[in-house]
């Protein structure tokens, strides 16, 4: 019976998984999978620590599944493949921490009363986020869950990074810049540290582009900007998020237009982005199927976007030295990855053709003044790693 931590990954349009057992001390994967496309068409695939398939499912398009029932078939499945693992503690990626968690934290019943009340700063993800630990909590009592959040590796900026100019009495009350997809940008720096320590001590631009996106000005491993703020809102253009919008926008379609804040939100968060533009799809995949010119449009708004911010993040950081693509759009489309580059040509950034139609590891050519490489993000090591640090916290407080 070897020792395990479960890592579990609620994002926008889907939940990861993975089972990390514990060998001399070290989370090594053993399993784990995904269920994406939620909304759409789900697909489960569960595979095995060598990356062969030992379960797959598929919704018929349209299933009107929410992450709950997905998440009942997950545990089914667990509950007939953890035989052989003494699960010692669950990890869960919770999208918003808020001001007051810059680290993992166990979570009791008060912690999560506290965690419930940033819901409505994270509607696509801390509700599911919390409802796996109560689902988990319920069955086991006694395990221990740890919250690691997507905002905490931004806790590292500046303060001029984090506060948007409106009364300093609303940033006194948490309305400030918080930035996500920490974990990933986490995995990112650390990684980079294991296969170009050169770089990873550099200005890196991490690009987080999948269903939810963002950038991030990574210097020698810290968060210098990104392009989230107060919520997973702000900054690119994602599947079905608009992105940064004029905050005029908002005002116009409540006085003008009568809409109630439920309506804009839905609007902003679940209407608008690749799905809202082409009218198609939120899917990248199904974007570049489709030879409608709306698809073809969304898809250039998604590229301007994210090249004009990473202009400013650029800015922010006083130059780049390489860039990091990353997350399901990043890590598996070359179209995209080259078309933002082209538009950051004027950092010295040049592109190997063949390598990024190939989704190589390094996708810059020799001569490149800028690195551009593709790293697949891996944010349930980040939580199984968290997890594991702060069970150890607790077992020796005096560390
Ligand atoms: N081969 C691919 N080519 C282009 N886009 C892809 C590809 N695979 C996945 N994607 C895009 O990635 C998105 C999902 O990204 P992912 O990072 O898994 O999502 P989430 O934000 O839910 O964690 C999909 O909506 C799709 O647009
Ligand atoms: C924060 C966020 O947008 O996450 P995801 O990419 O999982 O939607
Ligand atoms: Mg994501």
């Amino acid at each position: 019976m070897s020792q395990a931590i479960i890592s579990l990954n609620s994002g926008s349009s889907s939940i990861k998984f993975g089972l990390f057992s514990l060998e001399g001390g070290v989370p090594v994967h053993a399993a784990g999978g995904k269920l994406e496309k939620i909304g759409i068409a789900p697909q489960l695939t569960i595979r095995d620590g060598e990356g062969s398939i030992i379960a797959e499912k598929e919704w018929p398009q349209g299933a009107s599944l929410t992450h709950q029932a997905l998440l009942d078939d997950l545990y089914d499945w667990a509950g007939s493949h953890l035989a052989g693992h003494e699960i010692i503690a669950v990890g869960h990626r919770v999208v918003h921490g808020g001001a007051d968690f810059a680290a993992p934290v166990r979570v009791d019943a008060a912690i999560l009363a506290r965690l419930e009340a940033l819901c409505p700063l994270a509607p696509l993800h801390q509700p599911h986020n919390l409802a796996a630990i109560r689902a988990i909590a319920a069955l086991s009592p006694d395990l221990p869950q740890i919250a690691c959040f997507d905002t905490a590796f931004h806790h590292a900026m500046e303060p001029v990074a984090t506060r948007l100019a409106l009364p300093r009495a609303m940033s006194d009350r948490g309305i400030r810049r918080y930035g996500f997809h920490g974990l990933s940008y986490d995995y990112i720096a650390r990684r980079l540290r294991e296969i170009d320590p050169e770089l990873a001590s550099g200005r890196v631009i991490a690009g987080h582009l999948g269903n939810g996106a963002s950038l991030c000005a990574i210097h020698a491993g810290r968060s210098v900007d990104t392009t989230m703020g107060f919520t997973a809102l702000d900054g690119l253009m994602m599947g079905t998020r608009s992105g940064a919008l004029d905050p005029g926008v908002v005002i116009h379609l409540m006085k003008q237009e009568g809409m109630s804040a439920d309506e804009i939100e839905t609007l902003l968060y679940r209407e608008s982005g690749l799905l809202g533009v082409s009218g198609i799809s939120s899917d990248m995949r199904t974007l570049h199927e489709s030879d409608d010119p709306r698809a073809a449009e969304a898809i250039a708004l998604f590229v301007w976007r994210a090249a004009r911010e990473a202009g400013a993040l650029i800015s922010a950081m006083g130059g780049i030295d390489g860039i990091v693509f990353t997350a399901g759009i990043g890590e598996n489309d070359p179209v995209i990855r080259a078309a933002i580059a082209a538009r950051l040509a004027w950092t010295g950034l040049e592109i190997d053709e063949a390598a990024n139609r190939a989704n190589a590891p390094l996708i810059s050519t020799p001569d490149s003044r800028v690195t551009a490489r593709v790293i697949p993000t891996d944010e349930e090591r980040m939580i199984a790693l968290h997890t594991l640090a702060t069970l150890q916290a607790e077992a020796t407080p005096w560390a």
